[in-house]
């Protein structure tokens, strides 16, 4: 699907939206709720990884494709690699196949798993007959994907003897693995987090417990984008969001005060009003912590024509696409002119946007949602619109709710 982006006639938005539940919080929770039925969850992600994550934990045995979903890809191997009795074969998307996961299958075969490589070691797809785990320790590298560590830490409480994790170099994404610790705490998992060492005490059975999914972070920072590029006194309002979040993307409300736009909390909403111009026109952020906004915040400093240099981005090469290179061709088609490495990316401050550009979406829902904003600025065309089902089905529509002019060519 190509949809032309047009701007909305008036460019003082006033609107709430009600954005989806956190995909991040919803696959744990629907692991946690398959280790321990008495779990209930309000307020589930209706993303295509929530999806999957939901079928994936219904199977037993045969084929189980989890598409594009790196937690569902990750979470389910820790999963049925526990589950005695279950085999499976665990694929995803070509791309999938190509993302990593040698360090998770490794430390969960020196736990005592019995997981083969189908096609290239070291990637997906994967033959796993679940087993009971009899170990307890093991050391794995923190620096690639926070996402190994959380499989880990979703399946301690069903082991025997819980589990204590040696965290190897620079822990990467730490606010996920602190919404891990803090979604086994709210189910009544006692665990410890203490420098490079992570320990969580096993429990046969848990209370009864409502998990309430908060809407997804990530997925408002494309309306933070948006308050930035409009005029001062544009407001929208999203549901259902809170001040003491468990994602680490709420980092936003203090980000985008540097685009002028101020973050109000209530109502179990948020208000987020454009209230002046940014700060400066070069604006710096290590962004290790929250690795899925920063394509936002390149498009939304292009779309202002300022500069930035954003860093900590060691991460990016392996997610749905190379995001580093992406953004560099992706924002270069507009005349941005953008240095990468392995782990920084910085745009420098230029005059204006070029017109008739289009967009190219790499199988990232966050190519085609991070450019989204940029209408507002010009008119350009989205090449394979509909990825952004992989975490925001309903991307376009808001937009459209919001006066965006979006039209299928
Ligand atoms: O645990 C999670 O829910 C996630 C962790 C992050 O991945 P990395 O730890 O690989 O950076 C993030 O980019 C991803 O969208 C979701
Ligand atoms: C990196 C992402 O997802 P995942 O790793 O779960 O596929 C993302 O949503 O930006």
């Amino acid at each position: 699907m190509r949809l032309q982006l047009t701007s909305p006639s008036d460019n003082k938005i006033q609107r709430t939206i009600a954005i989806t539940g956190s995909k991040s919080e919803t696959n744990r929770s629907l692991l946690l709720q398959a280790l321990f039925p008495n779990i209930k969850i309000e307020n589930l992600s209706n993303s295509d990884d929530g999806e999957v994550m939901q079928k994936g934990l219904q199977k037993s045995t045969g084929v189980v494709d989890i598409h594009h979903a790196g937690t569902a890809m990750r979470f389910l191997t820790a999963y049925f690699a526990s589950q005695e009795g279950k085999q499976v074969t665990l694929t995803g998307s070509n791309r999938m196949q190509e993302r990593p996961i040698k360090i998770l299958v490794e430390a969960l075969q020196s736990l005592g798993a019995d997981i083969q490589y189908e096609k290239e070691a070291g990637y997906p797809p994967l033959k796993i007959t679940g087993k009971k785990l009899e170990k307890s320790k093991v050391s794995l590298p923190a620096n690639i994907s926070s996402q190994y560590i959380s499989a880990l830490l979703l399946i301690a409480p069903s082991l025997e003897n819980g589990l204590e994790l040696e965290l190897i170099g620079k822990i990467t994404s730490v606010p996920y693995i602190k919404m891990t610790l803090a979604l086994l705490e709210q189910i009544g998992v006692p665990s410890s987090f203490e420098g490079n060492i992570i320990k969580v005490a096993p429990k046969a059975t848990v209370k009864a417990t409502t998990l309430v999914v908060e809407s997804d972070w990530s997925s408002a920072s494309y309306f933070y984008s948006i308050v930035a590029l409009c005029e001062v006194g544009t407001e929208i309002q999203l549901s259902s969001y809170k001040q003491n979040s468990l994602q680490g993307d709420s980092v936003l409300a203090d980000i985008y005060k540097d685009f002028g736009v101020e973050t109000t909390f209530a109502n179990n909403s948020i208000r987020l009003k454009k209230i002046g111009g940014a700060k400066s026109d070069h604006l710096e952020y290590d962004l290790s912590n929250a690795p899925d906004i920063a394509q936002t915040i390149a498009v939304t400093c292009l779309g202002l024509c300022i500069g930035c240099h954003l860093t900590g981005l060691h991460t990016l090469p392996i997610k749905e696409t190379d995001r580093l290179a992406a953004l560099q061709t992706e924002l270069g088609k507009f005349g941005g002119n953008v240095d990468i490495d392995s782990e920084s990316l910085t745009l420098t401050e230029q005059s204006q946007l070029n017109s008739n550009v289009s967009v190219d979406t790499y199988n990232d829902h966050r190519m085609a949602m991070a450019f989204g904003p940029l209408a507002l600025k010009i008119g350009f065309v989205v090449n394979d619109a509909e990825v952004v089902s992989k975490s925001y089905p309903d991307f376009w529509s808001d937009l459209k709710a919001l006066g965006f002019v979006v039209e299928e060519l």
